[in-house]
């Protein structure tokens, strides 16, 4: 079909081929039926009919990024691109792209970044090779969810964390190759439960990371060069926190505690519901099921990893977005934290829970509509991209600002969001921000005594940790804003970008291809030149040279206040 002529020719506009195998083979002059299943490594669903089935580019020398046009092969199976020179990330899209598609093999090349966790939405794959690359972050977890998969590996990359408890057996070599990877079938996980400080907090881990950072700091990074001490300590806080989030899948152990401690935490008339009651409203199930038409797909927002969120309307005429969480313990944890985090807060600039509800088997959150959805849809649209001027922008970054400032410096309990990004911030009707997700945050009572005196020493590693990742977080999403590129590479250009890549994204706005077409030479480039360097302050990979951020929202706010928003 003329899509998928056109999908091979973009394909090979956007591949750098050194050893010509496009030029002698790929030849698009000669129109006729079939003549692109001729072409080295395509496969057709018929000799004598245009329609691509496999590509199969391997070992070819190619270079260049992700070939984002084989969303034009409609009915592309198989993609193979092993052993080859492509780098760049996998694109976040990539479920889009290759909706129908059952193998992916890229193993072999320079991809970087994380792995994308909407592959797990190309429901049909049954196999993916992602070995023998530069992927970071964790393996997401959504790929359990892949059902038909029968190979897959991710040997050989940066990756860290747990391993996902798929369904399917896999060896380790699946695995093999990544340092920072632990659980089945790979050596367990560190088992952070037992703490000595467990009262001081709220969220009692939060202790077991600072105790296991402190005894890491004391005895062990001394010998270690100062920055390669931040990149261990980040990851292994980024384990900890996912070890924390998984644990109900973790370990034989983890799952008994679980099934111990969380089904009374959220037992209808346990003494935790009642104080959690004391905080935000308990709903009643038939009402919201009233109120979002019986769960009706119509009033469907969005999926998320947590379960699905309805827009509703109240009987006295509100609107509301109601989160339905899957019917799986897994997220009990979650549950709580979003209640016991954002139930004590309240702020313009946080997304309001108005209640919650547990009946049986059901749990629900009950927040505030938004009716401008999340920044990230605003941003990166599927559909035509809308223009968006820089006081707006402007007004979104300093919203956000004064949130996490409120958040980070509050009087009675100091917050770390620790999932900033751009899907969680919400819009209101004015565009006005909110601040939402709060499942992974980690809260702690300012005036508890192991924050004011005896844990001086860790109240610093706390600071550096774990408010300086939300600094980090809120500068990818401020680059972010500024340049629409998608995060996942915002965070590899911070996490490669030395000294003079600082100077290529804030030096010279005009001309860089860095910020978006649509701002520059509007009046405005002083201070997104001003703007891009507090972010790039706020990516620094050392955690210490990151501003805090009080500092940056009194930056941001200046700018601000010329547009009436600061
Ligand atoms: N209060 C709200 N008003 C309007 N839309 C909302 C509201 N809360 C969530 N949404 C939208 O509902 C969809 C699902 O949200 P949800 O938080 O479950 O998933 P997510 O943002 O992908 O996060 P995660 O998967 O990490 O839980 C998203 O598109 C989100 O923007």
């Amino acid at each position: 079909s003329p899509n998928d002529i056109a999908c091979l020719k973009s394909i090979r506009a956007s591949l750098d081929d050194p050893h010509d195998y496009f030029k002698s083979s790929w030849n698009f002059n000669n129109y006729t039926e079939g003549f692109i299943c001729k072409f080295v490594g395509i496969d057709c669903w018929h000799a004598d009919d245009n329609e691509v089935l496999n590509i199969r580019l391997t070992n070819m020398g190619l270079k260049g990024q992700f070939p984002l046009g084989i969303v034009k092969c409609k009915r592309l199976m198989g993609l193979d691109l092993s052993n080859n020179q492509l780098s760049g990330p996998i694109p976040s899209n990539i479920s889009k792209l290759f909706r129908f598609g059952t193998a992916i093999d890229i193993s072999s090349n320079r991809f970087s970044g994380n792995i994308p966790k909407r592959i797990a939405n190309c429901t049909f794959l049954n196999s993916l090779n992602l070995s023998n690359n530069q992927l970071t972050g964790f393996i997401p977890p959504e790929l359990i969810l892949l059902h038909r998969m029968k190979n897959f590996s991710v040997a050989n990359n940066q990756l860290y964390g747990p391993v996902p408890l798929f369904n399917l057996s896999l060896s380790k070599d699946s695995f093999v190759g990544n340092p920072g990877l632990c659980g089945k079938p790979l050596e367990p996980c560190i088992d952070h439960k037992s703490s000595p400080f467990k009262n001081g907090f709220i969220t009692g881990y939060a202790v077991s990371v600072v105790s296991v950072i402190t005894i890491f700091m004391f005895y062990f990074a001394p010998c270690m060069h100062r920055n390669e001490r931040n990149k261990l300590l980040r990851h292994f806080i980024l384990n900890l926190i996912w070890n924390r989030t998984r644990k109900v899948n973790m370990t034989q152990n983890s799952h008994q505690t679980s099934q111990m401690v969380l089904p009374d935490i959220l037992h209808e008339t346990s003494r935790e519901t009642s104080m959690l009651v004391e905080l935000v409203s308990r709903m009643s199930y038939s009402d919201l099921y009233e109120a979002t038409n019986e769960f009706s797909a119509e009033n469907i927002i969005g999926h998320g990893q947590m379960g699905t969120t309805y827009k509703a309307t109240s009987s006295n005429g509100c609107l509301l977005a109601i989160k339905r969480l899957f019917d799986t313990q897994k997220f009990d944890e979650h549950f709580i934290t979003e209640l016991k985090t954002l139930g004590r807060l309240r702020h313009d600039n946080l997304i309001p829970l108005i209640g919650f509800c547990i009946e049986s088997k059901e749990k629900l959150l009950v927040y505030k509509y938004m009716s401008n959805g999340n920044l990230y849809d605003l941003l990166h649209p599927l559909e035509k991209r809308r223009t968006i001027g820089w006081p707006l922008r402007l007004k979104i970054a300093c919203g956000v600002a004064k949130g996490l400032v409120w958040l980070h410096q509050n009087c009675n309990y100091k917050v770390i969001h620790l999932d900033i990004c751009s899907r969680c911030i919400l819009l209101d009707q004015n565009f006005e921000p909110k601040i939402s997700n709060f499942s992974e945050a980690m809260l702690m009572k300012s005036n508890n005594r192991y924050w004011s005196s005896s844990f001086d020493m860790d109240s610093e590693f706390w600071e550096s940790s774990f408010v300086k990742e939300d600094v980090y977080r809120f500068g990818i999403l401020v680059l972010e804003l500024i340049s629409r590129k998608e995060p996942s590479e915002l965070t590899d250009l911070a996490r490669t970008g030395d000294e003079s890549t600082g100077k290529w994204v804030v030096d010279d706005v005009k001309s860089s291809d860095f910020v978006d077409g649509g701002l520059v030479r509007h009046g405005f480039d002083v201070e997104i030149f001003e703007i891009l360097r507090v972010a790039w302050n706020c990516v620094q990979p050392n955690p210490d040279e990151r501003p805090a951020m009080l500092q940056v929202h009194k930056i941001i706010n200046g700018f601000s206040k010329k547009y009436g928003y600061g």
